[in-house]
């Protein structure tokens, strides 16, 4: 089928736009997922993320608007991305597996009170996965950001925001869209 080009670019925008006024409808899990990254903080601990491609990009986006800042000046919070040490991504995936590059990294860094925030567009890679179960056998809190379905992600996570669409890239809109959220939620509670 040969789609006009400013019918396609027309359509994409208009199902992103659809689908950002479903997850408005949908904020309870944002909420939540806020107040437990501000109650790690607040008691001393961290927020690690981690995911793969464009999720990898988010945890970095994502941890730097907390060590830096948002928005505001305010004091600068804990935040470390799993997905930006090449060395100890090298390492762990060279020597154990691909699987293990989160996961052992959160064996390391991680301490009970702090927050894992997983990022899937599937809800299903594997080294995400790998990474909710050690923080879980931690003590840590679990976060998930997810799509409709959730995957295997869903039911290792505190609290699971799954955004409403199945497609890779829309749910990647809408993944920075809800991390953003958090950053502004958090921010505010350190103003
Ligand atoms: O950014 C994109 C697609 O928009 C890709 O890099 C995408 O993140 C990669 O294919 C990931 O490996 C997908 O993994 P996941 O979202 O299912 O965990
Ligand atoms: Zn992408």
């Amino acid at each position: 089928m040969n789609i006009p080009t400013a019918d396609r670019i027309r359509d994409a925008f208009l199902e992103t736009s659809r689908n950002f006024a479903a997850f408005a409808e949908q904020t309870g899990p944002v909420a939540v997922a806020a107040g437990l990254m501000i109650e790690g903080l607040r008691g001393g601990g961290k927020v690690l993320f981690c995911g793969n491609g464009g999720s990898a990009a988010d945890s970095q986006h994502l941890a730097a608007e907390l060590t830096g800042r948002y928005l505001h000046d305010r004091p600068p919070l804990a935040a470390v991305a799993l997905t930006v040490d090449s060395s100890a991504l090298t390492a762990i995936a060279n020597d154990y597996s691909y699987d293990e590059v989160f996961a052992r990294q959160v064996r390391a860094l991680g301490r009970a009170g702090d927050v894992l925030v997983g990022i899937s567009t599937s809800g299903n890679s594997r080294n995400v996965v790998a990474a909710l179960e050690a923080a879980r056998a931690l003590g840590l809190r679990t976060v998930g950001l997810t799509g409709a379905g959730g995957g295997r992600m869903a039911e290792l996570c505190d609290v699971c925001i799954r955004v409403p669409s199945t497609d890779t890239p829309r749910i990647q809109e809408m993944h920075i869209a809800a991390g953003h959220m958090l950053c502004e939620l958090v921010e505010t509670a350190f103003l």
